[in-house]
Formats: structure tokens, sequence, C-alpha cells
């Protein structure tokens, strides 16, 4: 078994809307970022990189590589995913959290959960998605960005 820890921060921006576990989310602002800015998905990614020793996402994914502009992060999770493959390695586990004051997590959980069990191919009830503020401390408390922290669980296939 390994485990492996991701943490991604984005900064607010103008927007409608910001990625959220691949979760499309209402916001009147939304997330600097080369690719989708999807910050839950950057640390998940991350998580399974750090359980390998593969390194992190900028070193797969560079930001100064016009391939990944815009790019979808459910994309580059099942690439992660599939990179363990080739090394007989798959998930057991997922734990994540999400850190901001707004917008709301709560309603988007179910469905971040389903998109990362796809991506992982896990049950749902293997992919913990969590929320909290910090009560209006810090950059997150004062509105600036989002943080997201995952923990991953990997074993042999
Ligand atoms: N962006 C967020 C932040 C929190 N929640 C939910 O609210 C609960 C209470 O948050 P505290 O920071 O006061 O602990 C938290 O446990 C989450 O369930 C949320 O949905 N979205
Ligand atoms: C995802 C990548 C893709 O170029 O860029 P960003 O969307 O800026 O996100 P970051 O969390 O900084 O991770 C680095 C990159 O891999």
């Amino acid at each position: 078994m390994r485990v492996g820890q991701g943490l991604d921060v984005h900064a607010f921006c103008d927007g409608d809307h910001v990625m959220l576990g691949g979760v499309r989310v209402p916001h009147d602002r939304g997330l600097a970022a080369h690719s989708d800015g999807d910050v839950v998905l950057h640390a998940l990614c991350d998580a399974v990189l750090g359980a390998l020793a593969l390194g992190d996402i900028g070193k797969h994914f560079p930001p100064s590589d016009e391939r990944w502009a815009d790019a979808d992060s459910r994309d580059l999770l099942r690439a992660v995913a599939a990179m363990a493959a080739e090394r007989g390695w798959r998930a057991v586990n997922a734990d994540l959290t999400v850190v901001c004051e707004a917008p709301r997590v709560g309603p988007h959980v179910a469905a971040m959960r389903g998109h990362i069990a796809t991506d992982l191919g896990l049950d749902t009830d293997a992919v913990s998605v969590k929320a909290t503020t910090t009560e209006t401390l810090g950059f997150c408390g004062r509105g600036e960005g989002i943080a997201a922290t995952a923990i991953v669980l990997m074993e042999r296939t």
C-alpha cells in the first residue's frame, strides 16, 4: 500500500462559475488558472502522483504548455490514474477537503464524489468530499481564493 497527499490553491478572478471536483458550480467569481482551475482535482492528482513518487501535476502537465490551456481537469485525473495503472497501482479510497467561505460546496458533494469515483475506478462510497470555511481567517477567509487538500490510498493491482 502507498499513501499520498496533495494541496492546491487557486485565486479568484472575474467569472461566473468555478469548477470543483468536475462540477460547474455557479459563483460570482471564477478561478485563475491555466486549465479549468479545478483546485479539487488538482489536489487529488498530486495525491495520486505523490503516493507513487511520480512528481507533481506541474511536472506532467506544465502550465507553460499550450496543450493544457483550459484543460478539463477530469482528463488530467484520468491521465494520472492511467499512469498509476501502467505501473501496477490503483486507488483504494480518497478523502478531500475544500476550503472556502463561498460558494457553498455541500449541495455539490454528491456529484463531485460521482465524478471522482468514475475517474479513479472506485465505488462512490470510497470517495469522501468535505468542505470547511476558515471562519473568515486567512486568504480563504478573505474570499481571495479556494484551497483543497486530498489524501489517497493506493494498492497494487
Ligand atoms: N464552502 C463551504 C464551507 C462549508 N460548508 C459546510 O458548512 C459546514 C460548516 O462549515 P465550518 O467552516 O463552519 O465548519 C461544513 O462542515 C460544510 O458541511 C460548505 O458546504 N461549503
Ligand atoms: C493544471 C495545470 C495545467 O497546466 O495548470 P493550472 O490550471 O494553472 O493549475 P495548477 O494547480 O497550478 O497545476 C499546474 C498545471 O499542471
